[in-house]
């Protein structure tokens, strides 16, 4: 076993132990990975996360390994800490304790310079509200996090991300003259570009409607199996969940009991899909 570990046969990429998230209670923190908006408790009307002592518990104890190449979906009610459980992940928010490890780094042990830096190596995040820079072409987007990562001359790889979306002949749009799925489309590419081994993604189809949706998840399980990228995906949709390797829900800031778990994961809430010994697939409750 290599410093990563491995999980049924295959390196662990994700791994968290114990992840507690808690927040003072109106605290009236604004979350700029949630779109600047102003985030507090209660600020969900579905949000059912409980009170602790001194503060607002919104993860409690989670704990998952998600191996390298793997789908994993994350299903749950809203407000029960989804987007939360992939700030941690992607290390834009600290957990109050626990420890996330992505590829065998502690994200912990990294300052903020770092864990910049070991991000846009590692992890590309796909949001559902595109999040691309107005002011920018498609291909400026995707240009970059490339840049960001120091490539000099990224253009052709932008451009070939681009293509590799359809949106070879849009390269000089700015987002306001792209349709919706346009606009994911350029941020997959942009999220693809820089070939991270993590990807994660945060409802990528609901600003979209069904059949533009579906292009989308083509578009991303394909590029996600081409690659071998491993994938978080959250979502509310029950027929994508259905598509990953694995499922977890997530129910009031815990991961959900129940259900048989799959050879390849001892971990609670780990419900089981056909990548591991061929489990039939099971559609999260
Ligand atoms: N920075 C924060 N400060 C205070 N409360 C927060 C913060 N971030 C999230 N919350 C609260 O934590 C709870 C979980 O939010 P989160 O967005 O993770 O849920 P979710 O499962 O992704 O929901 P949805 O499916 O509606 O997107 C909510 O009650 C939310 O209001």
């Amino acid at each position: 076993m290599d410093s990563e570990g491995f999980l049924n046969g295959r390196p662990t990429l994700v791994q968290a132990d114990d992840l507690w998230l808690t927040v003072p209670a109106h605290s009236g923190r604004v979350n700029p990975a949630r779109n600047g908006t102003h985030t507090h408790p209660g600020a969900h009307p579905g949000g059912n996360t409980g009170e602790r002592a001194g503060g607002l518990a919104i993860l409690r104890g989670i704990s998952l390994r998600v191996a390298e190449a793997e789908a994993v979906g994350i299903v749950g009610p809203s407000g029960s800490g989804k987007t939360s459980l992939l700030m941690l992940l992607a290390g834009l928010e600290r957990p109050t304790s626990g420890t996330v490890t992505i590829a065998g780094t502690r994200l912990a042990d990294l300052d903020e310079d770092a864990l910049a830096r070991f991000r846009r190596r590692t992890t590309g995040i796909v949001f559902q509200s595109f999040q691309l820079i107005p002011t920018m072409t498609a291909l400026e987007n995707v240009l970059v996090p490339l840049e960001l990562a120091g490539h000099r001359d990224g253009a052709r790889d932008a451009r070939a991300a681009l293509a590799a979306v359809g949106l070879d002949h849009r390269l000089d749009h700015l987002p306001g003259e792209l349709s919706g799925g346009e606009q994911q489309r350029v941020a997959l590419a942009r999220a693809f570009v820089t070939r991270p081994r993590l990807l994660l993604a945060d409802e990528p189809t609901g600003n979209l409607d069904s059949q533009t949706g579906s292009a989308i998840m083509d578009l991303l399980f394909g590029l996600q199996r081409r690659h071998g990228t491993t994938m978080l995906l959250i979502t509310h949709d029950p027929a994508l969940a259905a598509r990953c390797d694995r499922r977890l829900a997530v129910r009031d800031g815990r991961l959900a009991e129940g259900g048989p778990h799959p050879v390849s994961s001892p971990l609670p809430g780990s419900l089981p899909g056909p990548l591991h010994g061929g489990a039939a697939r099971q559609a999260a409750p």
